[in-house]
């Protein structure tokens, strides 16, 4: 882990899923549980962090006082409230933190102007779409700055971010975090649905579901191994799986059939298209 990182004080505004994640995969990477603050009003979640060590607390404006870098993991709905009450409390700071935002689709001048303290300055703010799998360290992340952000800030985001992710992507226009919240922010719920009907798939053939579901957890786990560590594309992997005219051809026939392709492609745009409406939608508030 980076020196600079493992020094930082993180505060996490909203202890949910997605900051749980996250957290959980600091905490596995070793980072010191005592520079970890968070704010989460839900006594059950509040508690279930305690539980690694972590401090916690239910006031935003305690756990992001002294923190270098603030993590703002509540619902986009409820950014707007959190930023504000940042901002206002931070007249005093002579040292703004990093805000670091993980709400889908809330754009960066939405979150430089609700965070403004009382006399006119503005964080520097680093757009971030993780996703769950951060937990065991597999994240994979998009990311994009205000122009503001120094070299040393964005090696910071960075290293925190590439702790919980094998893909840290910074992306080149802001637009396109949207793209990456329908492709791997939204991705692992997609992936979950797909091993849910693969498993009832099987059951309704008679396979018990304790073997259904041992067998495709361990089919998608060695299939994405493979996707990641074998330098054939996903094309090729597939080819190399289907025989002519064999049991996956047949399958991959019906795929086609039945509008597989067009399915995915409309659920991705459907995804992007949603972050972008929160964004605008919230941003007028
Ligand atoms: N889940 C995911 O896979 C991903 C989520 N995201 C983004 O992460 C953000 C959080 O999502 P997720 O973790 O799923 O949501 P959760 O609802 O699990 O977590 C949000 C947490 O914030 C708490 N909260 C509500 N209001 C406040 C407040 N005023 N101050 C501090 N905390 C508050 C909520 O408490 P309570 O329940 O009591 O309201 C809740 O525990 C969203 O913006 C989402 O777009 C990004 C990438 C992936
Ligand atoms: O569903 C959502 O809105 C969030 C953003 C990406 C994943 N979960």
């Amino acid at each position: 882990m980076a020196p600079a990182l493992q020094e930082s004080k993180l505060a996490f505004i909203g202890g949910g899923n997605m900051a749980g994640a996250i957290i959980g995969g600091l905490i596995a990477k070793g980072v010191n549980k005592q520079n970890i603050y968070v704010s989460e009003p839900w006594e059950v979640n509040r508690d279930k962090l305690a539980a690694t060590g972590v401090r916690t607390t239910t006031s935003n404006v305690e756990a992001a006082q002294d923190a270098d870098i603030v993590i703002i993991a509540v619902k986009p709905q409820v950014t707007k409230t959190v930023s504000e009450e940042l901002g206002a409390a931070w007249s005093s700071r002579t040292t703004l933190p990093i805000i670091v935002s993980i709400a889908a689709g809330i754009t960066l001048d939405s979150l430089r102007n609700w965070s403004k303290t009382s006399d006119g300055r503005t964080a520097h703010v680093v757009r971030v779409m993780p996703n769950t799998p951060a937990l065991v360290g597999e994240g994979a992340s998009g990311l994009f700055a205000s122009e503001d952000i120094t070299a040393d800030e964005k090696e910071l985001v960075s290293a925190l971010l590439a702790s919980v992710s094998k893909a840290t992507e910074w992306v080149d226009k802001e637009e396109l975090l949207d793209v990456v919240t329908g492709l791997s922010g939204s991705g692992p719920a997609y992936f979950f649905n797909m091993v849910e009907h693969l498993i009832s798939s099987a059951v309704a053939l008679g396979l018990p579901r304790d073997q259904a579901t041992r067998l495709a957890s361990q089919t998608c786990f060695g299939a994405g191994k493979m996707l990641v560590e074998s330098s054939d594309d996903p094309a090729q992997l597939r080819k190399n799986v289907t025989s002519p005219n064999g049991t996956t051809h047949a399958a991959l026939e019906t795929f086609k059939a039945e509008g597989f392709e067009q399915i995915v492609d409309k659920s991705v745009k459907a995804a992007t298209h949603r972050a972008d409406e929160l964004g605008q939608t919230l941003g007028k508030q």
